[in-house]
């Protein structure tokens, strides 16, 4: 006897991606064993295995108040990529309301998610989508997403979705000026003097705010959240709940160190743009999700972005001194398309 679940099982794609269940679907039915989809290959679970884990160490964590805080975020970004912030200025209540959004936006039926599926959606601005690039990925990741690109408040009024829509705007604006002070602090070393317009365009013209969902998984040790990458940004500026599960690669290193969650504090990593603007001497690290047995856990990253026409290569205040620069000009958005269009 077939039941509904096996026949769910028959076609995962079309449950999961074209009927906009997602993974969130699959956990509602209460599976108790992983779709083999998901399996994924022994060296990307490296991080589950606890001889490649630093349990005694952590990223810094940076309080924004202290005097000597643009020479800690500029130690960081060298030595680390990334970094937590504290005493950043974004109200508690901010970070709960889009964590609060973000539960909302995942617990509307399918119906209504798929309305923002890349082939429905009314605009490109707004995406939401399952894994990372399913098409392309020979094991799916065990992650749902909605997607947001920032062009004016207009324009989110109108095209992204009522239940997270304020929340999520509240939470781009409220990181507005700790962004500011993030870049100042890192442009500096770079000698740069100042953000005018057009550097404002290349640090950061374009933003992008996704509210990731990770469902309780039945064999979490199996498969990933979210595989190993770096993000394309200038830098990201991530609000994550109190399950964890982030762990971050130790720079030039083959070990993973965890991301603890502390509450009210904001995870920032530098992206590949800034690496390739500061001639490699920020870096951006590769980190990745692990799926959980037992809580579902969601995330909401702001990707601050060149804007997509902006040609970036290493600046030319780095390389005032005679360095060399070890990367070629790229277009953003090509560097961006190129990222998009293969599997983590
Ligand atoms: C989902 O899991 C993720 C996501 C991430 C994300 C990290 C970041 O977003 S970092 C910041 C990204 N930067 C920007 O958004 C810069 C500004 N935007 C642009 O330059 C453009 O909007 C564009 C992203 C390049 C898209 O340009 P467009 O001309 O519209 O090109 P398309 O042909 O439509 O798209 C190319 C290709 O990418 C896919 N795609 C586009 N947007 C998204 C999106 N938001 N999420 C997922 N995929 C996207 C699109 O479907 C196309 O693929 P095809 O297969 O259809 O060719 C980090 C980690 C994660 O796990
Ligand atoms: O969920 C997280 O903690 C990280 C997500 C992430 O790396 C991303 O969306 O780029
Ligand atoms: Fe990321």
């Amino acid at each position: 006897m077939s039941t509904p679940a096996m026949s769910i099982l028959s076609n995962i794609t079309k449950f999961v991606v074209n009927e906009g269940n997602g993974v969130k679907g699959l956990a509602d039915l209460g599976l108790d064993t992983l779709p083999e989809h998901y399996i994924q290959p022994r060296e990307e679970r490296q991080c589950l295995i606890s001889s490649n884990v630093e349990p005694e160490e952590s990223i810094p964590i940076i309080d924004m108040d202290d005097p000597k805080v643009a020479d800690s975020i500029c130690d960081a970004a060298e030595k680390w990529g990334f970094f937590q912030i504290v005493n950043h200025g974004v109200p508690l209540r901010v970070l709960d309301n889009v964590k609060e959004a973000t539960h909302r936006f995942f617990g509307l039926p399918a119906e209504d998610k798929i309305k923002y599926s890349k082939e429905n959606s009314p605009t490109n601005s707004v995406r939401f989508g399952t894994s990372f690039s399913p098409k392309e990925e020979k094991a799916l990741e065990w992650k749902d997403y909605l997607s947001l690109f920032y062009v004016s408040d207009d324009e989110a009024a109108q095209l992204w979705p009522t239940v997270c829509k304020d929340e999520a705007l509240e939470f781009m604006r409220r990181s507005e000026y700790v962004i500011w002070r993030l870049l100042e602090a890192l442009i500096t070393r770079l000698n740069v003097k100042e953000i005018d317009e057009t550097k404002e365009m290349l640090f950061m013209g374009s933003k992008r705010i996704n509210l990731n969902y990770y469902p309780k998984c039945p064999n979490p040790e199996l498969t990933v959240g979210v595989g190993r990458h770096s993000d394309v940004s200038t830098l990201t500026v991530l609000l994550q709940d109190d399950v964890g599960g982030l762990y971050v690669r130790k720079k030039d290193e083959d070990s993973w160190i965890h991301v603890a969650p502390i509450s009210g504090s904001l995870v920032i990593n530098i992206g590949d743009a800034l690496q390739i603007m500061s001639n490699g001497r920020y870096k951006s690290i590769e980190h990745r999700v692990i799926a959980n047995g037992s809580k579902n856990r969601v995330s909401v990253p702001i990707f601050v972005n060149p804007r997509p026409n902006e040609i970036i290569g290493p600046l030319p205040e780095v390389l005032e001194s005679g360095e060399k620069p070890i990367y070629k000009q790229v277009l953003y958005s090509d560097y961006v398309k190129h990222f998009f269009r293969k599997a983590h």
